[in-house]
């Protein structure tokens, strides 16, 4: 099996742990401890796979001090930005207040973002952009619901989506993003997509990122599965060529689990498909 850092692009893998509205403050840091310890006690090389941790913001302040304190390589992101800089944006957080606290991340355009506060594909490519002028890498979230897999359209929709979010955006700026494809179906669901599935979706994601940019753009950014990832199914998910890492949900709660996910590598030698 190839290593994930000899593929054309370097890419180094990414586990990504979205919290989403769980865990306070307090339980933040406790979380976070058990994390490093575990994978600490493994010997991770973060260098080799690197982890994110994306608490909501009211953990934001917590966790960096506890990531610049302790001197942890965990990186720190969050679950979204504004796509405004500063001003009158009641409820908002500018991308410069989380470059500040150390956020390297931000997820932009999750599902849960589109659906329930109803994101259109112009403000998630505003946000794109605003997480750029900042220097902090988006993950970008793409993905479909189940009635468009039950009719065959899932890679014509994410295209779309990645599309219209990456218009106006210069190659060496799309070259650091990363882009998560989420099937709607599989969040939270325990339903997760096969690694054909996972393979599919991200080949296609490369793609549409190679005919819209020349170079080798496209073998630079970083494409994730995330739907119902379990330390159970990781490896075989990672395995296939284009995916490069996975945004985790209910399971990053768990900093065991997620630990385990994390290694995924140590998995992959029993996996069979
Ligand atoms: O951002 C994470 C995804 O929505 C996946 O969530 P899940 O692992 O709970 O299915």
């Amino acid at each position: 099996m190839a290593d994930k850092k000899e593929t054309p692009g370097g890419r180094t893998p990414l586990i990504a742990g979205n919290w989403k509205m769980n865990l306070d403050h307090q339980r933040a840091t406790v979380v976070v401890q058990k994390l490093d310890w575990t994978l600490k006690d493994k010997r991770h090389d973060h260098d080799e796979t690197e982890v994110v941790v994306i608490p909501p913001f009211t953990d934001l302040r917590s966790v960096q001090t506890l990531i610049d304190g302790d001197r942890l390589k965990l990186q720190l992101g969050a679950q979204d930005l504004s796509p405004y800089d500063s001003g009158a944006y009641t409820g908002d957080v500018s991308g410069e207040f989380l470059a500040k606290l150390g956020c390297a991340y931000v997820i932009v355009g999750h599902s849960e973002r589109r659906t329930v506060h109803q994101e259109t594909d112009e403000v998630v490519g505003a946000k794109v952009k605003a997480a750029l002028r900042h220097e902090l890498v988006p993950i970008l979230c793409v993905g479909e619901p189940l009635e468009i897999r039950k009719d065959g359209g899932q890679v014509e929709h994410i295209v779309a989506q990645l599309t219209a979010a990456l218009e106006g955006i210069a190659a060496a700026d799309v070259a650091s993003i990363v882009v998560a494809y989420e099937p709607i179906w599989a969040i939270g669901t325990g339903e997760v997509a096969t690694p054909d599935d996972a393979q599919e979706a991200c080949a296609a994601l490369r793609n549409t990122v190679a005919d819209l940019y020349s170079g080798d753009v496209a073998d630079q950014v970083r494409f994730l599965y995330g739907g119902s990832v379990k330390s159970g199914n990781v490896a075989s998910i990672m395995a296939r060529d284009d995916v490069d890492g996975a945004l985790v949900g209910g399971a990053s709660l768990d900093p065991g689990e997620f630990a385990a996910i994390c290694r995924f590598k140590a998995h992959q030698g029993t996996i069979t498909g």
